[in-house]
């Protein structure tokens, strides 16, 4: 009872989704994808491009499957569980629909279905919906042994006219056409139980599947001739194959039953008709252009979508035909094809809209009610005698004969009553169902007054009582407003008491992450000494290993630097040598000219002399001429003195130079000299002083060591002696105990271990003293040579400090010569200008007071001064 009611509860119309793969047409010209089918999400990703911005819409359906799902995967998940539900008495109906191209026909038939079963009765692999479910059907009835019964139908609607694709004549155009204009078109009308039944339509009945694929093989022949002769498309038809079984099943009280299930396989036309359609109707209905049956599919669906009163059914015969499919008590599924190719998007977004508003179309699938035997039987007779009637009327002309336009009046007269009565039946309904909602509100209300009532009875007693309570409770709210003042002041001074104490421990909060901070750095400063003392005590170990090769490197740089000072004294000696030669010279230059000067001066006296001579008999007269003679030759002098001067000045000026010049090199190179010897000074003291240290160091060890072998020896003779002591006793004891038994054995055994130990003990003893004299000789070596190296070392240090004293004092000494012998130089040179200058005054000045004898002589005592001074006299104190 309940799995009845479950099963008559409403579902939704299941929908599925695929999408075929590029075609070739669609991969030569590289179009671009743009839907996305994700199998396992159940969902379809639709990316559009507007305005260079991408957009993605996403739809879901109850299955959906992508380019590459084969044709088997599909039916297996899909269909199987429907075509069950036909074997089980449902009544289920399977749609294709979208855009041309997309692969409806191949999903219902698939391309396979002309090559009927492979080798043992397998399918091809792209056979479709319809070849599979056949073979599900007749393998499922021929496993269960039962008695079955299977009829199939196969029909095209184009252009509002079915065609009967399974009728047996054979078409030609002319006889198409003849048919077309003389043959009634097959007309759709009431079976009596609320469904429709096409009249004239071929039922053929079956036994097996291969049976189904001939027939189906012919109705799609005759689809495709009619097709060409009369210039319609497919994409513009409708077909619908239909598959209606029955199967005997038996009451366990024995009565035979009759279960009926009937499927519907519908390839739609494709859905772009449907704009089509409607934005050209007007020149589109005259063309047969116009897809009545799609559009009122169409509506249809917003109607049951939308929940509105009226469902145009009767607005087309598809629609007529699949009632029972769209909201009705039959199992429904659409499966909705489009392409991935961005050229298909409107019509794919058109398609998925479509199909995903089918969704929402709820049925209530009810199982077929099952006949009996007996019953079924009946209505056949009945179905049989109405035709044989009807055969004996057409045979014996005995029924009712009308013209043919009047019979067609009447009938389109009949058809539109009909279509009214059903109509009218549809809000029949529709407003008896409304009445029982509406009687069944009018119940629910009066009951829910009643309960009102009752309530208000309950509510009233409530009320006194609460009333009471009331009283009592604003005494109540007295006491406890007064206590929540109460409170309030308590909690108001704990809040502040709250404050203080956040604030302070804020504060707290702060000092403690000082402290955190002021640790953390001390921390650090403690690993930075770590380090920092680490690091000194590898600069130690590094500086004590660099000692002792620079302590060879300072030796070597002592050599060299004493080689260096004895180059330097030799270039000082030879730069003295030079300029004392340079010296010598300039002076031999001068005493020559002074020479060349005082043989031109006696030469110009003796002329004088001579002409004085001359002249001193002859008159006084003449003196006035000698005067002037001798003016002239005083003149000639004076420039000859000038000249002179001007020699010596540039001789003493070269000098002068030449002496600054060694001066300040000979300044430069003691103070370098100086700087050097101060320098080795001092790192030869701190050698020495780390050196004496070494040694001293060296010295206690060797003591220590001396002490060590002293205390080593001392030890070893001692434990010599304790042992022989011992020794001594022991054996002392033992020959006491054995004498009385084995005197003899004994004392030779005494005799020959004290040998023995004599032996040892004297070998022991000789490697004792010899050990110490190894020492010792060791340790005096050792000191010899500690001491020797000390002293050798002392010698070369005081050596080094001496050499460094003497050179010192030695350059020193030179230094201060050379400085007394060019301030020697200098006075003399300054001296001689002046005496000369004098001496020249002196002489103009005698001339002029007519003292020439006076003067030739003093100034031949001066030039004797001269010639004495450059022979190098000692100095001259200046005259004036
Ligand atoms: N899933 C698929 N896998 C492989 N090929 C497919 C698939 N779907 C469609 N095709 C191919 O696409 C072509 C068009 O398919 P089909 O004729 O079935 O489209 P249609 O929607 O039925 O078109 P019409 O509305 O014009 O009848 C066929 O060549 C078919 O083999």
């Amino acid at each position: 009872m309940s799995s009845r009611h479950d099963k008559e509860k409403s579902v939704n119309v299941q929908v599925l989704l695929r999408c075929r793969p590029f075609s070739d047409d669609e991969l030569r010209n590289n179009a671009p994808q743009v839907i996305t089918c994700n199998d396992y999400q159940r969902e379809v990703a639709v990316t559009q491009n507007i305005a260079g911005k991408q957009f993605d819409r996403v739809y879901a359906f109850d299955k959906v499957f992508g380019p590459t799902a084969k044709q088997k995967e599909l039916y297996d998940q899909a269909i199987i569980p429907i075509v069950n539900e036909v074997l089980e008495g449902f009544n289920c109906t399977i749609f294709a629909y979208g855009q041309t191209g997309t692969g409806k026909t191949y999903t219902m038939e698939g391309e396979c279905r002309r090559a009927k079963s492979g080798p043992k009765g397998q399918l091809p692999a792209d056979a479709g919906v319809i070849p599979r479910a056949v073979k599900q059907i007749f393998d499922t009835l021929e496993r269960q042994n039962t008695e079955y019964s299977v009829k199939i139908t196969f029909l095209e609607l184009y252009n509002e006219e079915i065609t009967d694709l399974l009728a047996p004549e054979e078409i030609s155009k002319a006889a198409f056409e003849d048919k077309q204009k003389k043959a009634l078109p097959l007309n759709l009308m009431e079976d009596g139980k609320g469904g429709v039944l096409v009249r004239g339509l071929e039922e053929e009945i079956v036994t097996n599947a291969s049976e189904i694929f001939s027939l189906l093989e012919r109705g799609s022949a005759k689809r495709r001739t009619a097709e060409t002769l009369l210039n319609k498309q497919s994409s513009r038809s409708h077909s619908l194959f239909s598959i209606t079984i029955h199967i005997k099943e038996a009451t366990p009280e024995g009565e035979e039953l009759i279960k009926c299930g009937k499927l519907n396989l519908v390839d739609l036309a494709g859905s772009e008709n449907i704009s089509r359609s409607g934005a050209k109707e007007g020149r589109a209905r005259e063309a047969g252009e116009i897809n009545k049956s799609l559009l009122t599919l169409g509506r249809v669906i917003t109607a049951l979508v939308e929940h509105l009163g009226h469902v145009p059914y009767r607005d087309s015969k598809l629609t007529r035909l699949l009632r029972d499919s769209l909201g009705g008590r039959t199992k429904t599924c659409i499966i909705a094809t489009v392409s991935p190719s961005v050229h298909c998007l409107e019509e794919t977004l058109s398609t998925l809209d479509y199909a995903h508003r089918a969704k929402s179309i709820k049925n209530r699938p009810e199982v077929n009610q099952k006949m009996m035997k007996s019953t079924l039987i009946k209505d056949l007779y009945g179905e049989i005698d109405r035709l044989k009637a009807e055969v004996y009327a057409a045979r014996e002309k005995v029924g009712v004969y009308i013209p043919k336009d009047r019979y067609q009046q009447e009938e389109n007269e009949r058809k539109a009553m009909a279509d009214q009565i059903e109509q009218m039946n549809a809000s029949l309904e529709v407003n008896h169902k409304l009445i029982s909602d509406l009687q069944q509100n009018y119940d629910s209300e009066l009951q829910h007054s009643a309960d009102l009532s009752k309530k208000l009875e309950v509510t009233e007693k409530c009320l006194d009582h609460t009333s009471n309570l009331l009283s009592t409770t604003k005494e109540d709210l007295k006491q406890a407003q007064y206590n929540l003042n109460e409170k309030d002041y308590i909690i108001s001074e704990q809040k502040k008491a709250e404050n203080a104490l956040t604030h302070q421990t804020y504060v707290l909060r702060s000092d403690l992450e000082q402290y955190t901070r002021d640790n953390t750095s001390l921390y650090s400063k403690i690993a930075r000494g770590d380090k920092l003392s680490a690091t000194n005590r590898s600069v130690v170990n590094t500086f004590q290993t660099d000692l002792a090769s620079k302590l060879d490197i300072l030796s070597n740089t002592l050599n060299a630097s004493i080689d260096q000072q004895n180059m330097h004294l030799k270039s000082v000696e030879d730069l003295c040598q030079s300029y004392v030669d340079s010296h010598d010279k300039a002076t031999s230059e001068l005493k020559k000219k002074i020479l060349a000067s005082k043989s031109l001066y006696m030469s110009h006296m003796e002329a004088f002399l001579n002409v004085v001579l001359v002249h001193k008999a002859s008159a006084n007269g003449t003196l006035e001429d000698i005067s002037s003679l001798s003016a002239a030759s005083c003149c000639s002098l004076d420039q000859l003195l000038v000249c002179v001067e001007g020699e010596a000045q540039n001789i003493f000026n070269d000098i002068h130079n030449l002496l600054t010049i060694h001066r300040s090199e000979m300044t430069h190179f003691t103070q370098e000299l100086r700087e050097s010897f101060q320098i080795s000074l001092d790192r030869t003291k701190e050698m020495s002083t780390y050196i004496i240290g070494l040694f001293d160091k060296y010295v206690e060890e060797t003591s220590k060591l001396h002490s060590h072998s002293n205390n080593t020896h001392e030890a070893q003779m001692k434990s010599i002696e304790d042992f022989q002591m011992v020794y001594e006793e022991q054996s002392k004891s033992v020959e006491q105990k054995l004498l009385a038994e084995i005197s003899s054995l004994v004392s030779k055994h005494i005799t020959r271990q004290r040998e023995l130990v004599g032996v040892r003990l004297s070998s022991l003893g000789d490697a004792a003293r010899g050990n110490k004299a190894f020492l010792d000789e060791h340790t005096s070596a050792m000191e010899f040579v500690t001491k020797d190296a000390k002293r050798k070392w002392e010698t070369f240090a005081e050596q080094a400090e001496n050499d460094c004293k003497a050179g010192s004092s030695f350059s020193a000494a030179k230094h201060s010569r050379m400085e007394t012998m060019l301030q020697e130089c200098n006075g003399r040179s300054h001296m001689l200008l002046l005496t000369i200058s004098a001496e020249s005054k002196l002489l103009k000045l005698k001339h002029s007071s007519g003292l020439q004898l006076r003067t030739t002589s003093n100034m031949n005592w001066k030039l004797h001064l001269l010639e004495l001074w450059l022979k190098k006299t000692p100095p001259i104190t200046a005259r004036t």
